[in-house]
């Protein structure tokens, strides 16, 4: 199985990326964004250590509904990087858990690729486990435009911290493997998408020798669960005679 990571700067076009590639049967989607939201829900670990941070320095983080309210966190944490780096430190080790977990399933589901969707994948450093990455770029204006159409409660000045909040595409794009512009049509970046799944794409034969080590892994436990038992019998047998 490939681990494929997906990256680049916000509204660049990721999960545009991922929707086009959300019905091939033979790839995973993990993705981090949604799960950052889903770690984050009213009760979750995560949820109550934001509270308790940032609860005293934002008036309304939380809604009438006992969510957080996620505009007026971003917009707190996204124009001051020290504050950003707390609510990383609260919820980067509980997104790479399960996004572990969501790996482990595709590696068992002999899916051939697992795409991981991180927008931060280089800052966090989880670019290492990757055999492959892929950044998408766009333009600044067309990232401004497009962000700007998708989040219309955004003001110019939050689209631009959030903006200025990650690596730039030169930088992202010097660390992939591939890097896919997005700047002109839907229709075109999809063309450019298949063109690179269809060369990176592992062959079945491939992936099915990738399960070669978890077969020898659970074989090997077995043997000693086995070995164990029958030891702990020979004994017993001694003690009786
Ligand atoms: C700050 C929060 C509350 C803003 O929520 P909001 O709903 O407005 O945005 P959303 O989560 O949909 O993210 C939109 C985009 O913002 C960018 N972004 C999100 N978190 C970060 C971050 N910590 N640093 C830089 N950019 C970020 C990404 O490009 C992301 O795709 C939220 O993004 C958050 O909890 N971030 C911390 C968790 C995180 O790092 N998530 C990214 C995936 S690991
Ligand atoms: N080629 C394109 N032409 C027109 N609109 C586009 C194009 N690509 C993406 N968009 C639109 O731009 C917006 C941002 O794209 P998308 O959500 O895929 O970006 P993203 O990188 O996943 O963003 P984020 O980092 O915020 O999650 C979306 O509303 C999407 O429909």
């Amino acid at each position: 199985m490939l681990v494929l990571g997906l990256t680049g700067g916000i509204a660049s076009g990721k999960s545009t990326l991922s929707q086009h590639l959300a019905n091939d049967k033979d790839i995973s989607i993990v993705d981090a964004d949604k799960i950052a939201r889903e770690i984050v829900y009213p009760g979750k670990p995560a949820y109550k250590k934001i509270v308790q941070y940032f609860g005293p320095k934002i008036p309304n983080l939380v809604s009438k509904d006992g969510s957080l309210d996620r505009h007026n966190l971003g917009n707190y944490v996204f124009q001051n990087k020290a504050e950003l780096g707390v609510l990383n430190g609260i919820t980067h080790p509980q997104v790479r858990w399960e996004m572990f977990k969501e790996m482990i399933w595709a590696y068992l589901s002999f899916k051939r690729i697992v795409l991981l969707d991180v927008p931060l994948l280089f800052e966090a450093k989880m670019g290492n486990i990757c055999g492959s990455i892929i950044v998408v770029t766009s333009d600044h204006d067309l990232k401004m435009e497009r962000l700007r159409a998708r989040n219309p409660e955004l003001s110019l000045e939050e689209c631009e911290s959030r903006i200025n909040a990650q690596m730039s595409d030169e930088e992202k794009s010097a660390l992939a493997d591939v890097t896919i512009a997005n700047n002109g049509t839907k229709e075109e970046f999809g063309n450019k998408i298949d063109i690179v799944i269809s060369t990176l794409k592992p062959s079945k034969w491939w992936t099915m020798l990738s399960l070669f080590p978890l077969i020898g892994g659970l074989s090997a436990i077995y043997y000693l669960l086995q070995r164990r038992r029958h030891m702990n019998q020979i004994k017993n047998k001694a003690k009786e005679t």
